[in-house]
């Protein structure tokens, strides 16, 4: 069974934008996917989809066997707390500590008053702080976030997320504001995490060589569209030019290419 699905679906903002235009995937549990594709392709909003931050103008998504689109309020909640998210700019809560935001990742399963009142046992401590170590955090677990690296702040967003226990992390282009060597750091435990804990992943990603390096499966958006949908094998110059709608020569296609080197150069846009 897959753990997420999409039937035809569409969607469009103010009726007047098309972003998704009749999507149809399903991942399987423990999947590594990427979506790449140019600025405004839709990816974000697929992501966004598959918890309903968003929601789908027509069309049905399934998560973990139950159809989500038309969930209410409650089981929807459920939704959410096991799909765990990460955001480009980290979406942290700047002034508390790497603890505390850890510690949010339960808010989804606490009370609205113990959540208010930052009530966590000792054994959501004992874990935040196993998870922080995983993560190599446990030295930043009583720092402000604010006095964080870029990357050590995007390990606290993975940390909460995890924190959560979920079933699936959705990466809302995780490393696009990182420096090569940092995102480098996070692709590898992303990946480390999904082998490990059999957590999904769905990654946007801009970067086709960290897409390829990565996934065994790379989801091609262009237009709102799925243009490709394969192994990174498959996944050549012309496809690839396809997805970006592009002929420029500044395309990354070479599998073999040095990460370091290349990460921050971005695919055509
Ligand atoms: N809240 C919104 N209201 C109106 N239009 C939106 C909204 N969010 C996205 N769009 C539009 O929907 C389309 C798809 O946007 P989306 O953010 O999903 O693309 P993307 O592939 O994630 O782009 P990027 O790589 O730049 O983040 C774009 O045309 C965008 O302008």
């Amino acid at each position: 069974m897959p753990i997420l699905q999409f039937e035809n679906v569409s969607k469009i903002y103010n009726n007047v934008t098309k972003a998704l235009d009749n999507i149809s995937f399903s991942l399987d549990e423990g999947e590594f996917v990427s979506i790449i594709g140019p600025s405004g392709a839709g990816k974000s909003t697929i992501l966004r989809c598959c918890n309903r931050l968003i929601d789908a103008s027509e069309g049905n998504i399934w998560f973990d066997g139950k159809e989500i689109t038309k969930m209410k309020k409650k089981e929807l909640r459920n939704v959410r707390t096991k799909t765990g998210m990460i955001f480009q700019h980290y979406n942290l809560v700047e002034r508390l500590s790497v603890m505390e935001n850890v510690l949010h990742g339960r808010l989804g399963q606490k009370s609205t008053f113990a959540g208010m009142a930052g009530i966590y046992s000792e054994e959501e401590k004992l874990q935040a702080f196993q998870i922080l170590k995983e993560l190599d955090l446990a030295e930043q677990a009583y720092k402000r976030c604010d006095e964080l690296s870029g990357g050590q702040k995007q390990r606290v967003g993975i940390a909460r997320a995890i924190m959560q226990q979920p079933k699936m992390i959705l990466c809302d282009e995780p490393i696009a504001s990182l420096d090569p060597k940092s995102s480098r750091v996070i692709m590898d435990h992303l990946k480390k995490i999904n082998e490990t804990k059999n957590i999904t992943c769905l990654v946007n990603l801009h970067q086709v060589d960290v897409a390829m390096k990565y996934s065994k499966r790379i989801i091609g958006v262009t237009g709102g569209k799925i243009v490709f949908d394969g192994s990174p094998e498959r996944l050549d110059t012309a496809t690839i030019h396809k997805i970006y709608q592009s002929s420029d020569s500044e395309l990354i296609t070479d599998v073999n290419v040095n990460m370091d080197e290349n990460m921050n150069m971005r695919a055509a846009i």
